[in-house]
């Protein structure tokens, strides 16, 4: 704790001058954690002997990978020139598939800290904040941070940002979230430049939620910044986008623990609790008004959020399949983001169609399946939406590969991206390369700071959710970054590769792709199952199509599978072992038409894991 803690915070409802609400932007890994725990510490609100790394981020993978997922604000007391203000601090999640959630926090604050690494300078991530932050009108307080870090540049960097947001190199504020240095003054500098907030008092209350958390013990809570009017324990309150009604049983302020508080006025940060046991009856960016004198207009900006990205999970032992669909069920009241529907698939059995806002989210959401509820999935590749018209004019929307009309098909089309990849200069050929086989097409590029730039591309979104992050750090040494956002639907010449066993369509290798790329897919996955698929009594052919066209072939050829053969006495007890052995082994297999298949076969095949599972 500093000497310059204050121990006490004026009574809730401060007087709005006495505010100062702010958030973090940072590029994923440039420390924001870390700042966020140090001012909890300097300020006082965290004992140093309470103090664990990372303590706003409460979800055990957060803290794991070391990344933010969900936003939560912090109260904390900072004294300038005698008189005690309440700084509001909001956690921001930092990866491009919560954005919207990045938005609605950054609408809560008067004023942003830009923190930048000084020994790795902007990055795409710290851009797409900024320009948020800049269009939500933010206060923008720059400041290099590890400047305790050998490799540090701050002289460069603090150029660099000054290039980019105007002002002066040298009011660049140099901090180190580890060590604490600078940290001091930068709340000094909170207080004393980001505006205080403004709002009506007395007119009908209007709270916007920037993030809305399930506690398994009391139900959702909600935090909310107060824009008018003010909030009461055991109020009525409605939610203006649905207009339902719940009871405040509690309303406090985090400093960092829930503290209870008699209300939140004007300009305040702080949390509701309704009892309500799902986040989609709170959603993040609604606005809460009070049902006995509701306000009129809602804050703009809400918007539903919108799953991007598709895939189908499945449970490897088809008896989880009523505990998968429990899980989901207790994942979604925490996750207004998540849909999901049953489906089945001939290779893979029962499973659930889920929609995720990124790739990210698919991993968090696979992750926390098979960590807190103990399950083994195996996820299907990630598929976007298309919308898909049909020479009778009719229009489809296709997640699922599979479901991709058959007949003839007058247009497909697919959501694109904007995407912003900045790198060092030298990486700027391979990068190219890189998005044009991704069907990218180049809108510009220019330079930040004189060493990196700044690439925009079009580019599908189908194209970036197939490893395309992981094709891009390993051309780059790990030194590119990207960002990219939704700009809508283009039409393009997307056709269904299906794999075929024996004539037998396989569903769960169904994908679309483009017509030049359709070829290399068929290749792929024919070869891939034919290490995969173990011999038949007769050949199999593997095949390819695009409809009724085939496009690539292999062929397993015949044995006869003789599991008798290996016993050459008479010991007949050994025999019935092994035909007990070949009966369980039964149950595991699918059939595709006549084909039996090991699911493990179509589990090592979806997964791209030919190695060490050749058939016998
Ligand atoms: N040397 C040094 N390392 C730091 C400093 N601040 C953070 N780090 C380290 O940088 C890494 C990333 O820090 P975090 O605080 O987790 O980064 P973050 O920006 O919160 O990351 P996300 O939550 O994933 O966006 C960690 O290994 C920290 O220990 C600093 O001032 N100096």
């Amino acid at each position: 704790m500093s000497p310059r803690a204050v121990q006490e915070l004026q009574p809730a409802s401060t007087d709005p001058a006495f505010i100062r609400n702010f958030c973090i932007i940072a590029h994923i890994d440039h420390g924001k954690s870390t700042l966020a725990d140090r001012m909890l510490q300097i300020t006082g609100v965290v004992s140093d002997r309470d103090m664990r790394a990372q303590y706003l981020d409460r979800m055990d993978i957060e803290r794991e990978r070391g990344i933010t997922i969900k936003s939560q604000a912090v109260r904390m007391p900072w004294a300038l020139e005698g008189q005690t203000y309440a700084l509001n601090m909001i956690d921001t999640p930092g990866h491009v598939d919560f954005t919207y959630e990045v938005s609605r926090s950054l609408a809560a604050c008067e004023g942003a800290i830009l923190l930048v690494d000084a020994a790795q300078g902007i990055e795409a991530q710290t851009l797409a904040n900024l320009y948020l932050a800049l269009d939500n009108d933010l206060k923008i307080i720059p400041v290099l941070n590890k400047i305790d870090l050998p490799a540090a540049d701050p002289d460069k960097y603090a150029e660099e940002i000054a290039g980019l947001i105007g002002g002066r190199a040298e009011d660049v504020l140099r901090v180190s979230g580890k060590t604490g240095m600078g940290v001091e003054a930068l709340l000094d500098l909170v207080v004393a430049t980001i505006p205080a907030p403004q709002g009506d008092i007395d007119a009908p209350p209007r709270a916007m939620i920037f993030d809305s958390v399930y506690d398994a013990y009391r139900g959702v809570v909600t935090y909310v910044r107060m824009i008018d009017g003010k909030l009461t324990p055991r109020e009525k309150i409605m939610m203006m986008s649905t207009k339902s009604t719940h009871e405040v049983l509690e309303i406090g302020v985090s400093s960092p623990e829930p503290t209870p508080s008699k209300g939140l006025a004007v300009g305040e940060v702080g949390y509701l609790i309704t009892g309500v046991k799902d986040v989609r009856l709170s959603k993040v960016g609604d606005t809460v008004t009070t049902f006995v004198r509701p306000a009129t207009v809602a804050l703009k900006g809400y918007s539903e959020p919108k799953p991007m990205v598709f895939s189908g999970l499945y449970p490897i032992d088809g008896s989880d399949y009523p505990n998968l669909r429990e899980a989901l069920d207790k994942l979604k009241l925490s996750d207004a983001a998540l849909v999901y529907e049953p489906e089945t698939s001939v290779a893979l059995g029962f499973g659930f169609r889920c929609g995720f806002l990124g790739l990210l989210h698919l991993e968090i959401i696979t992750e926390r399946l098979e960590r807190e509820f103990n399950l083994d999935l195996i996820a299907t590749a990630p598929s976007v939406i298309y919308e898909v018209t049909t020479d009778d004019k009719k229009t489809v929307t296709v997640t699922n590969p599979s479901e991709f009309p058959g007949g003839k098909i007058k247009s497909v089309s697919e959501p694109m991206v904007k995407a912003s990849i900045l790198a060092p200069k030298d990486y700027v050929g391979t990068i190219m390369e890189l998005c044009q086989g991704r069907r990218g097409s180049l809108d510009g590029m220019e330079y930040v700071g004189t060493d990196r730039v700044e690439l925009h591309y079009h580019m599908p979104l189908g194209e970036i959710v197939f490893d395309f992050f992981d094709h891009l750090k390993s051309r780059t040494q790990g030194y590119a970054s990207l960002d990219y956002e939704p700009i809508g639907e283009q039409e393009a010449d997307l056709v269904k590769v299906d794999i075929l066993l024996q004539g037998e369509a396989v569903d769960a290798f169904s994908a679309i792709v483009h017509r030049d790329k359709a070829y290399a897919y068929g290749v792929l996955m024919t070869e891939r199952l034919k290490k995969l698929i173990p011999r038949q009594q007769f050949d199999v052919p593997i095949q390819a199509a695009i409809g009724a066209r085939i496009i690539a072939r292999e062929s397993i050829s015949a044995i006869r599978k003789d599991v008798l053969a290996k016993c050459y006495g008479g010991d007949i007890t050994r025999k019935r072992k092994l035909l007990e052995k070949q009966k369980e082994g039964k149950k595991r297999m699918k059939m595709v038409g006549r084909v039996e298949v090991p699911q493990e076969a179509f589990i090592a095949a979806l997964s791209g894991d030919t190695e060490g599972k050749e058939k016998k």
